[in-house]
């Protein structure tokens, strides 16, 4: 899966993600007006308002970029009837062709983790038959449990020629209380990037392995040195945007080879028509605006890269 999520990047041209965060005050009131008249005030009404909206947003976008990232949060507090509306969104971007990130951010003991695995990366085996459940293409792991929280991850990965982002540095600002504690010296997220790139080293596809790493936008000093303790792994940049970060920022994320990066941005996506600069657009066109913050996000990206000599 990561040869496809690079080919996808080249060929669109386009290291950038799509975050399908969809919050109920993003969308717009006569989404979620049709959506509460067929199914009330409801969490069924809620899931299917936001699954609307991101269909719009998906088929306003498709063409122009390689991947999306929904995040398993804003769809897990509709309950059982929001995952319903992830998993229609996963399968809706699989049939797009979209690479899907499943951004769940899951780690446990070993066997839980690999309950977790299964249920997201791979098939669970019921008697004689097995069934994907979520079946996304990555998902963002927290390895805060150690390599026996991972390792089941791994597996899975292996088994399915799928892959993780595993949390090296993230974006919040808090991420330093526990990140950026010194060990022997070092700071955690380095030593966790460092197991990162081990754990890439042996689980590789062709130049890049399929176990990646989450480093937020709003560090680009740390960003930097990760890049480089992380030589073959593709990192996952969240933090563009709604967060601060910028793209001039990010330079230092990719490799020579212009690759080993891929930057997400979900409420400057999705939210775009309620943004400066967007007013045109209005309600009734936010897929259209979601569509021009794609194309300006590319270009500002594209554009410091060039700028840096790191693409030509
Ligand atoms: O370090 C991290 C890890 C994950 N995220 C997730 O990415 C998106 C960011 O949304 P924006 O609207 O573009 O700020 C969201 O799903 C986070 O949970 C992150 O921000 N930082």
């Amino acid at each position: 899966m990561i040869q496809q999520l690079i080919g996808k990047i080249q060929k669109m041209n386009a290291p950038i993600v799509v975050g399908l965060d969809p919050m109920l005050e993003y969308i717009p009131e006569y989404i979620k007006q049709a959506a509460y008249e067929e199914k009330g005030e409801t969490l069924a009404g809620a899931a299917e308002a936001i699954w609307q909206f991101n269909k719009g947003i998906v088929d306003a976008t498709y063409d122009l970029i390689p991947a999306v990232k929904p995040q398993i949060a804003m769809y897990e507090q509709f309950g059982i009837e929001g995952l319903i509306a992830y998993k229609r969104t996963v399968d809706y971007c699989k049939e797009k062709g979209l690479v899907v990130i499943g951004d769940i951010k899951r780690g446990d003991i070993g066997s839980t983790s690999a309950a977790y695995a299964v249920g997201h990366l791979g098939k669970v085996k019921i008697g004689n038959n097995s069934y994907y459940g979520f079946d996304e293409d990555f998902a963002t792991v927290n390895p805060y449990l150690g390599s026996d929280g991972i390792k089941p991850f791994i597996e899975v990965c292996k088994e399915e020629k799928k892959g993780l982002f595993i949390l090296v540095k993230t974006s919040n600002p808090s991420s330093g209380e526990f990140q950026d504690k010194l060990v022997e010296g070092r700071p955690l997220y380095e030593l966790v990037g460092e197991k990162v790139a081990e754990w890439g080293s042996e689980h590789m596809s062709e130049d890049y392995s399929y176990i990646g790493a989450v480093v937020g936008a709003t560090y680009p000093e740390m960003g930097k040195v990760l890049r480089k303790l992380m030589p073959k792994s593709y990192i996952l940049v969240p933090g563009y945007g709604a967060q601060g970060g910028k793209a001039e920022d990010l330079i230092h994320y990719f490799n020579k080879d212009g690759l080993g990066a891929i930057v997400n941005s979900s409420r400057g996506i999705i939210a775009a028509y309620k943004a400066k600069g967007y007013e045109k657009f209005g309600e009734s066109a936010y897929a259209d605006a979601s569509r021009q913050a794609v194309i300006d996000m590319k270009e500002d990206i594209q554009s410091a890269l060039v700028k840096s000599g790191v693409v030509r």
